[in-house]
């Protein structure tokens, strides 16, 4: 390994099989007819590992509200678990982490569903631990709870879930023909939780899976957000479109991860990446207007409204979104304040700022060349702005490829990206540890 760090960057792939870049479906060559069939989905998902990618990443979200405002990008086209099962089948090396709501399901399902894919992909299998900000009224409820509460269940459901996979000790399967017992059962143990929001006696009725413990992922922002993920996340997503600001959130997430005696290395920053790629950077940006030709402005202006919670049904496309239109409570989330930020900071007009929302949805977006874009990659994983970065392909299956066989390879070759799997797990390939069960750090 060539680079200052020691070793390579995090690679995971955001799995929108209907391209990152809204509306991108509409492009000559996408797949857009055979959304929701596996076949399609399993061939991206082979191209993620012939090129090594730690992992594909599926998103959730349990409700059509996008889908009706007509982005079809963040689809419910693929529930992620059923998805992740099959494609544990046609895989070998690939990490396969899915969104599960803390808010919508109970842990021991949760346990289950997530030891039974660490399972069935011989150790392969990762959570994005959301809380959700909308579905409520698909589960009984009006709205949403506030976030200090979502997140308070979401601390609750982590732990109950992480004490359900110790309760299995790793050597409690003992196979034994002679004695009859399949099991040594003082190795087996009931949890015995009772919590604000849940009473779970355990143990699973199964082994440990083969991590030990599937991988945690969060991507949580407010106080709530980022408490929980310093306690107990792997690999943190974020939205971070300028270096600077991630260099001080990398630097202060892992303070205060490092304040609760864990071990920063140990936890991965994973931004988000869109780029958009061309043999020159004339074809790269020509590439950009393509995409951005294909977008709905209309749609696009209806979502831009919905996130940021204003009526621009009025405005002009030409015209900035003014200034008092905007609140400055922080409590609106980051993406908020970078779009806040885009308008009245930097002059964006509504069309603009719908064409740059339609790339990246907050996230860092290039145009350019392999070897430009891996520049870039490489000045924020240098300086210590990431471990990583989550690829978000613009478009499906042309886009993709071009990442997987321009832009990971360049990496690679500098130094900066594996050439082979190293392990056969996905915690071996992040270099994460195998985590001794609860019970065990107890006794020691
Ligand atoms: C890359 C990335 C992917 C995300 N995927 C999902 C998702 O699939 N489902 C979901 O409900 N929220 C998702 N979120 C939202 C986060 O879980 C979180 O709610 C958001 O970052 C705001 O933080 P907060 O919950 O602390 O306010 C994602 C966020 C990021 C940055």
């Amino acid at each position: 390994m060539t680079n200052s760090r020691g070793h390579h960057m995090v690679l995971t792939t955001f799995m929108l099989p209907a391209g990152y870049h809204k509306d991108s479906w509409r492009m000559d060559g996408s797949r857009a007819d055979e959304l929701a069939n596996f076949d399609f989905v399993a061939d991206l998902t082979r191209m993620a590992e012939a090129a090594k990618l730690d992992a594909v990443f599926f998103g959730d979200i349990a409700h059509a509200n996008t889908v009706m405002r007509g982005d079809i990008k963040m689809n419910g086209f693929y529930e992620p678990m059923t998805t992740l099962a099959a494609l544990a089948a046609v895989t070998k090396n690939i990490g396969l982490i899915g969104t599960i709501s803390t808010s919508f399901y109970e842990p021991y399902n949760v346990a289950r569903l997530l030891a039974g894919l660490d399972h069935m992909s011989g150790g392969r299998a990762g959570w994005n631990i959301v809380t959700s900000s909308d579905g409520f009224q698909n589960f009984g409820l009006t709205e949403a709870p506030d976030g200090p509460t979502r997140y308070r269940r979401a601390a609750e459901f982590v732990e109950v879930v992480q004490k359900l996979w110790d309760s299995w000790e790793d050597d409690a399967v003992i196979n034994d023909r002679e004695s009859g017992w399949y099991v040594d059962t003082s190795k087996i143990h009931t949890i015995d939780h009772v919590g604000e929001y849940f009473r779970v006696q355990g143990p699973l009725p199964g082994p440990r899976s083969p991590q030990g413990r599937p991988v945690l992922v969060q991507a949580g922002s407010s106080a709530p957000g980022v408490e929980l993920g310093t306690s107990v996340a792997d690999g943190i997503y974020t939205a971070q479109p300028l270096l600077q600001p991630s260099i001080e959130f990398y630097a202060d997430f892992k303070a205060k991860a490092a304040a609760k005696g864990r071990d920063p290395e140990l936890i991965k920053i994973i931004p988000g990446i869109l780029p958009i790629l061309g043999e020159t950077q004339a074809e790269a940006d020509e590439l950009a207007g393509e995409l951005a030709r294909n977008i709905h402005m209309e749609n696009g202006r209806k979502q831009v409204g919905a996130d940021l919670k204003l009526d621009l049904s009025s405005l002009d496309l030409d015209e900035a979104i003014p200034a008092g239109w905007f609140s400055e409570d922080p409590s609106r989330g980051s993406r908020y304040h970078i779009y806040r930020r885009k308008s009245v900071d930097q002059g964006m007009t509504l069309r603009e700022l719908i064409v740059d929302l339609a790339r990246s949805t907050g996230h860092q977006w290039m145009a350019g060349t392999p070897g430009a874009v891996a520049d870039r990659m490489i000045e924020w994983f240098e300086a210590r702005a990431c471990d990583g970065f989550n690829l978000n392909a613009p478009f499906n299956p042309g886009g993709f490829a071009l990442i997987c066989d321009k832009l990971v390879p360049e990496l690679a070759e500098r130094g900066y990206f594996r050439h082979e799997y190293e392990g056969t797990t996905l915690r071996e390939n992040l270099g994460l540890p195998y985590p001794s069960s609860k019970r065990e750090s107890a006794l020691a």
